[in-house]
């Protein structure tokens, strides 16, 4: 049976970019920068006073140690000042406001006082360059400020508008196809009768895809029925990137899935992988590169499989790199039930001052509440019969 490491390395290796398209910068927020930024200017693209005060020459306090200066003008943020500084003059000068020709340092108005055109200063020492942010000394003109694949966060869009990229190319999203599959299965608005169960996976699959800002998603239920669910995959092939179907992939007389998929030409590249929970799941991709999960319906099967496998695949499609997980120790102890990795949910603690995890309760992998009060999953690997209090262990964020 395939290992959890050597699924994720084949389900990577069938990742392919969706293109390229362009938006309107308000429109980009979360989504994955197609282009390198370059600074269009030196930042600062002057040298600017970085404090309210008095721009001088600094070798008039150092060497000439003067203490009183003629102003020879007011520079407000936002215009520039006519005035070239020469020892025994200054220039008052606002925060953001360039600093004035001649003056190499600027002194803060606190340390100062102005009567009749004259500035006394109450200082002990001044620097060269002293609050001043110099032209060029955050980023250059031509330089990458920003790599390509960057994904574009609140700071990040502050950079492209900084840098007037009011249309940036990004990563285009996939279109999704969510299929719940099971007679057992009812939409949400539905009656509920005691032996149904309402549609929770699609939901999780349609919000982990929301993560990543991805917004055509059709979801749909099949029964178990094969024609029902040959007509159900078919019609989400024809123009879906990537579909996810949930149920019927196991050992049950109606788990028709796989049977299904490579009845449609879906090759299949895994069924079952060295992994609890989420064992039973299947892998394949069509002729023209399209990737089909199929699912374990367990909930936490599905949630654990869109951590482990479909985020790889997802971000490898988008140009993210793969996200590592977070090493901390775990609280409590763990014996392992399965020969397999194992994943179970924990939450986040603050313990003897350090950030730790602890698992929270949890049944099994249809305990639909349990993760819900979780932050993530820990691995405990195969290998790893019993983890002990205070080992270091691999947490993945939800
Ligand atoms: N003889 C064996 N039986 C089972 C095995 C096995 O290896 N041998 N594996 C078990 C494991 S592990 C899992 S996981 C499940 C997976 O089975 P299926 O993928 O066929 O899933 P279903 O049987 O259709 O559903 C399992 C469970 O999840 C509930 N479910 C299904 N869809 C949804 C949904 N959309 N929303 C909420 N809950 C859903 C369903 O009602 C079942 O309770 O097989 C084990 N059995
Ligand atoms: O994947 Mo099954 O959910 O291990 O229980």
């Amino acid at each position: 049976m395939t290992t959890v490491a050597e699924a994720q390395k084949s389900i990577i290796s069938q990742a392919k970019s969706f293109g390229e398209e362009t938006l309107p910068l308000e429109k980009a927020l979360g989504r994955v920068l197609a282009q390198p930024i370059l600074a269009d200017r030196d930042y600062p693209p002057f040298n600017r006073s970085t404090m309210d005060g008095y721009a001088v020459q600094a070798a008039d306090f150092l060497d000439k140690k003067l203490s009183q200066l003629q102003l020879v003008e007011r520079i407000h943020a936002g215009s520039v000042g006519t005035q070239e500084i020469h020892s025994g003059t200054c220039s008052k000068i606002m925060t953001g406001a360039p600093v004035p020709l001649g003056a190499d340092a600027v002194v803060r108005v606190e340390d100062t006082q102005e009567t009749s055109g004259l500035v006394t200063f109450n200082i002990e020492t001044i620097r060269v360059g002293q609050n001043i942010a110099k032209q060029g000394e955050d980023a250059q003109s031509g330089q990458e400020i920003l790599s390509n694949r960057s994904v574009i966060t609140p700071q990040v869009s502050g950079v492209l508008a900084v840098t007037g990229n009011a249309q940036v190319t990004v990563a285009r999203l996939p279109k999704i196809g969510i299929i719940s599959t099971g007679n057992e299965v009812v939409s949400l608005g539905t009656p509920v009768q005691t032996h149904q169960i309402r549609d929770s996976n699609a939901w999780v699959v349609r919000g982990f895809f929301h993560s990543y800002q991805v917004d055509e998603i059709s979801t749909t239920l099949a029964k178990d029925d094969k024609a029902v669910l040959q007509e159900t995959v078919a019609g989400f092939l024809a123009d879906k990137d990537i579909i996810i179907l949930s149920g019927g992939v196991s050992k049950g007389d109606a788990d028709y899935v796989p049977e299904i998929l490579q009845l449609l030409g879906v090759q299949q590249i895994f069924h079952r992988v060295r992994i609890r929970p989420g064992g039973p799941i299947w892998f394949g991709t069509t002729p023209d590169g399209k990737a089909v999960f199929g699912l374990p319906g367990n909930p936490v099967s599905v949630q654990v499989a869109c951590k482990v496998f479909i985020e790889p695949y997802l971000r490898t499609c988008l140009g993210l790199p793969l996200l590592s997980p977070l090493w901390l120790p775990f609280s409590g102890n763990r014996t392992k039930k399965t020969p397999f990795d194992e994943f179970f949910p924990c939450e986040l603690i603050i313990h003897n001052g350090q950030t730790g995890v602890q698992a929270v309760r949890y049944n099994s992998s249809g305990d639909i509440a349990a993760t819900a009060k979780s932050d993530g999953i820990v691995l405990q690997p195969a290998e790893t019969e019993q983890l002990a209090d205070n080992a270091v262990v691999a947490f993945y964020k939800w």
